[in-house]
């Protein structure tokens, strides 16, 4: 098909086409014929006829209305009919795999002419592979199951196999041996926790809370009880189903009876009377993909303690969807178990040690969340700061209002202390074995968290307040503030609840005081 022909226009004469059935208005530089389109247009016939507007440049209008998005889109794009005679547009969409240049939009270390102690070149190579990967092919269909709620796609979920970025997030480690990462980019035993964290960050994007978690978030937690402690049999099995995104697991720990309290569970295994078989009862609730996930690792109390058994789904196990304030695609579910007859060959670790395989688990499922916050919170800075720059109040960009700048100040400082914080920690994983990270970061990760999701929280509500009626509006300008002020506390419950976690943080610090310190 032949491209469009665009004609070349002078102001005068676009001037001239300023009424009902002739009108054409300028967007940066660019000329639109929107005379039959004003009949459809959502925000009314009124505003597009306005003197203003009318055969007029309507650059700073549209964009205190309308995201850039709008006017790309190709069901509007396509009422472009010219340009202005020696101009040249000046807005752009950021391009794919391309950084934001936006001032705090990333973190200090993509920032050109700036310097981290932590991250290589290897890093930097890696972070536009997959920030790439995640325009191209994750963002769009983040953006659509969002709406409809459906579980992310399959294709995408292969794609993802294919350069191996489900095993990459099981963090580094064996299950990586004789993979080609990213492909080849990084070699399995170059992997480190700072790679992690760019699949993360670069995953948190899109910032789309259910689909995020959609997004096998379920395997994430599900799946390094079984690499750390399932039988060969098991894992030679499970692992690669799952990693090759044909099966999903999920984690089933907590309960109706017990959350972040996992002594308290109430779901029972117990051994048949030839020892070969558990019989599982209980039910379990806010599981994460469990709505179409083939696996779960389930906590369940056994005669000496609590221990943790891989349940595959079959006779006996029901799931069923749970309405939560994000979106039906992170398969949150209700699950039951009722007489679920599972060999003993599918107990990860030891029986009775459930407890220390939950808990160590933890960890990482933590620092995870802490990485994706921070992402997000860095997501609504960049929105704020384009909002505020573009929005004119009496007159003035909304920036020039002191007590908006304040805001925002804070905003940044939250997000650029914590990224500090987290990168400091995840120095840490990477010098620390699976033990030495659960006896000597389980308490700073846990204070790590709270700390993300509580500062996320005050920036959810600053946003808002910004954004004005907006940032309470599902479509529009401030549909990213309103979706995050509606899940930002998926990130507070989840994985830990805050107060818990700061205690977890306080009780191990207070086990380490010396006897010997007095004030
Ligand atoms: C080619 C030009 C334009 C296109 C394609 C367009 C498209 C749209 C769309 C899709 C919406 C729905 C809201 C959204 O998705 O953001 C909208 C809303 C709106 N538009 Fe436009 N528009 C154009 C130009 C203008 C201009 C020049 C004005 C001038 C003032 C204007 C005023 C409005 C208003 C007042 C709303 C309602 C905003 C709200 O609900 O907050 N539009 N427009």
């Amino acid at each position: 098909m032949a491209s469009k022909q665009f004609r070349s226009l002078t102001r005068e004469e676009v001037g001239k086409h300023n009424k009902d059935g002739d009108l054409w208005i300028i967007v940066d530089t660019k000329v639109y014929d929107v005379s039959r389109f004003k009949d459809v247009h959502p925000g009314g016939v009124s505003v597009l006829l306005d003197d203003d507007v009318a055969g007029q440049d309507a650059t700073e209008a549209f964009y205190g209305l309308h995201k850039h998005e709008v006017i790309i889109k190709p069901q509007y794009a396509r009422l472009q009919i010219g340009f202005i005679e020696g101009e040249q547009p000046t807005i752009r969409a950021r391009d794919v795999g391309e950084l934001s240049t936006v001032p705090y939009a990333e973190p200090t270390w993509l920032t050109p002419g700036c310097y981290s102690p932590y991250f290589t070149d290897n890093h930097r190579k890696f972070q536009k592979a997959v920030c790439k990967f995640n325009d191209e092919i994750i963002l769009p269909d983040a953006l659509a199951r969002e709406e409809d709620g459906k579980p992310p796609s399959q294709p995408v979920l292969e794609a993802m196999a294919k350069v191996n970025l489900h095993a990459m997030r099981m963090g580094p480690g064996k299950h990586l041996k004789g993979l080609e990462l990213m492909g080849g980019i990084v070699k399995p035993e170059q992997f480190d926790y700072f790679h992690e964290m760019i699949i993360t960050q670069e995953l948190g994007r899109a910032g789309k809370r259910g689909y995020a978690d959609g997004l096998m978030a379920g395997s994430l937690i599900g799946l390094p009880p079984v690499l750390n402690f399932g039988s060969e049999e098991i894992k030679k099995k499970v692992i690669p189903e799952v990693l090759s995104g044909q099966k999903l697991i999920c984690l089933a720990i907590s309960e109706a009876f017990a959350g972040s309290d996992v002594a308290g569970l109430k779901t029972t295994a117990r051994k048949t009377e030839d020892g070969k078989h558990w019989i599982i009862n209980g039910t379990k609730k806010w599981i994460t993909n469990g709505t179409y996930a083939h696996y779960f690792t389930v906590g369940c109390r056994t005669k000496n303690g609590l221990t943790v058994i891989l349940v595959e789904r079959g006779d006996g196990v029901e799931t069923k969807a749970i309405k939560t304030s994000y979106s039906p695609t992170a398969g949150t579910a209700y699950v039951t178990f009722d007489n679920v007859k599972v060999p003993v060959e599918n107990t990860l670790g030891k029986e009775g040690q459930g407890i220390f395989i939950m808990l160590s688990n933890f960890n990482h499922e933590r620092w995870v969340m802490a990485c994706a916050s921070v992402r997000s919170q860095r997501r609504i800075v960049e929105d704020c700061l384009k909002w505020t720059n573009q929005r004119k109040v009496f007159g003035k960009p909304l920036h020039s209002q002191a007590v908006i700048r304040s805001k925002l100040a804070a905003m940044i400082a939250r997000v650029e202390s914590l990224q500090s914080w987290l990168e400091m920690i995840t120095y840490q994983m990477n010098n620390m074995d699976y033990k030495q990270q659960a006896s000597k970061l389980a308490g700073p990760i846990g204070l790590l968290k709270m700390h993300a999701t509580r500062t996320a929280q005050l920036t959810a509500a600053d946003a808002v307040q910004i954004f004005g009626g907006r940032g309470i509006t599902r479509t529009g300008m401030g549909e990213q503030i309103e979706h995050y002020h509606r899940t930002v506390t998926f990130d507070s419950i989840l994985g830990g609840a805050e107060d818990v976690l700061g205690d977890l943080g306080v009780r191990q610090a207070i086990r380490n005081m010396p006897k010997n310190v007095r004030l």
